[in-house]
Order: structure tokens, then C-alpha cells, then sequence
């Protein structure tokens, strides 16, 4: 692909660690193997709303993939039809989504929206909303998580500020965004609050979804 293949086009990119190496701060509640099936099941559910959202939208309009360097998510990804972008394992997740951008970029998409693959209970209606968010040229999404986090982001492309994971990131991708002279728009979105990163939030998931451990040895 070169950067003219893809104009007015949006990119839907999920990034994901190796699953053996995901929801560490859920060590001491889960044992490993329940931590690794958390994630890919968490994952395939975010693969499965998000081209839900994707159908509703103009045919064409979006793309999706993952950022990661594991293979393990590489093959979940590419059964389901994802592109898969290898981020060469950066160590930081604001690395990895830069990877993502500048992929993007080359590959000539106008807008990046990152969403990440532990979302407890993403819905397509506000996934379709997030997606078809007008930019204008000029604006910046960002919807919170509960702890100020930044659980969901679009932006144009190339993205002209750094991104900023961590705590209470929203306020610093706010703050990003608009030294670099875009308009940060805050962009609370129910069920984009919510991802799974204590035991607190995972009791609330299974008490919603009492298959969430199921093991996937067998996919
Ligand atoms: N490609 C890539 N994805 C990452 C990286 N760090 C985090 N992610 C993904 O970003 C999303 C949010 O991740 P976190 O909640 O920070 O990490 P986690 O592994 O799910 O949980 P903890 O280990 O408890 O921090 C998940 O989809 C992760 O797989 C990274 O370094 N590279
Ligand atoms: O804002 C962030 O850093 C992202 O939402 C990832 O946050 P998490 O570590 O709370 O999942």
C-alpha cells in the first residue's frame, strides 16, 4: 500500500500486547492462564463490536487493525479479516500507537482512532459515533475512562502531537492536542468508560458475562 491508497479513509487500530504478558495488575486475583484468556477474549469481543459499528458506516470508510508485536494476536487478528501492523515491541503503548500513526500515514489514511483491546463492554452505537466523528481538519477526540484515562482517541492524520498513555491521561492528550493547535473535543461515551484493568472491574465484568475466563485453548 502506498500513501495514495487510501484517501478520506479512517483507520480503526486496537493495540495489543502478547497475551501472556497482558493484565498484570490482575496477578494477584487471576493465575496466568486466566490473565492470557481474559485478554484474548477481551479482544476478540473488541474485534467483533467494532466491525459491528464499522458495518453501519459508509462500505469503505473504515479499516481496522491491531498494533503488536505478538503472534499469537497477529493470528487471531488476521482470521478475523484485520490488517496487522507490527509495532517491532517499542515497549510503551504511546510507542506502539505511534507505530500505528505512522503507518497510517504512509499508508495514506486521513484519521486514526485508537481504541484498546480490554474494553469491558464496548457497544457498536457508540463505537459507530466515536468513528463518524466529524474532524474538520482540525479536531482531536478523546473519550475518558472513569480514571481519566484515555480509553478512546481519533485523530487526523499525521498526528501533530505525541501521544501520552498513562495516568489521567486525558489530560495530557487535552493538553497535547491542543499546543499543537488542534481542538480537543471531550467526548464521554458510556460504554468507552469502562476497561478491565483491577479486580474491582472484573468482578462488575463477570457478573455480566460469567464466560468472560473461559479458556480459548482450543481456538
Ligand atoms: N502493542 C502494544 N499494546 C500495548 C502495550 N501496552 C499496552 N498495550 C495494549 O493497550 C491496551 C491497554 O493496556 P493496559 O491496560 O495498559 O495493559 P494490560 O496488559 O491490558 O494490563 P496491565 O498489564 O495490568 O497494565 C491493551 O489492549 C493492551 O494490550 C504495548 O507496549 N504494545
Ligand atoms: O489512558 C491510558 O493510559 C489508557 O486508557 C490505558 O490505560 P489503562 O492502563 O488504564 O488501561
Amino acid at each position: 500500500m502506498s500513501a495514495a491508497a487510501n484517501p478520506g479513509k479512517r483507520l480503526a487500530v486496537i493495540p495489543m500486547k502478547d497475551p501472556s504478558r497482558a493484565k498484570t495488575r490482575l496477578s494477584i486475583t487471576l493465575a496466568p492462564r486466566d490473565r492470557e484468556a481474559l485478554a484474548r477474549g477481551l479482544f476478540r469481543a473488541t474485534i467483533a463490536r467494532l466491525q459491528e459499528a464499522v458495518a453501519r458506516l459508509p462500505q469503505g470508510a473504515i479499516d481496522i487493525a491491531v498494533v503488536s508485536n505478538s503472534p499469537a494476536i497477529a493470528r487471531i487478528a488476521r482470521q478475523a479479516g484485520l490488517i496487522c501492523i507490527d509495532d517491532n515491541d517499542p515497549g510503551t503503548l504511546s510507542l506502539a500507537v505511534e507505530a500505528a500513526a505512522d503507518w497510517a500515514s504512509a499508508n495514506g489514511y486521513e484519521a486514526l482512532c485508537v481504541l484498546p483491546g480490554d474494553l469491558a463492554d464496548p457497544s457498536p452505537d457508540d463505537l459507530a459515533q466515536l468513528l463518524a466523528y466529524p474532524l474538520d481538519g482540525a479536531r482531536a477526540v478523546l473519550c475518558p475512562a472513569t480514571d481519566l484515562g484515555t480509553n478512546a482517541l481519533l485523530v487526523p492524520l499525521p498526528c501533530p502531537f505525541a501521544f501520552a498513555y498513562g495516568q489521567k491521561s486525558l489530560i495530557a492528550h487535552r493538553r497535547a492536542a491542543e499546543a499543537a493547535g488542534l481542538c480537543p473535543v471531550v467526548l464521554p461515551l458510556d460504554s468507552l468508560r469502562v476497561d478491565i484493568d483491577t479486580a474491582e472491574d472484573l468482578s462488575c465484568l463477570l457478573a455480566q458475562n460469567p464466560q468472560a475466563l473461559m479458556r480459548e485453548g482450543a481456538r
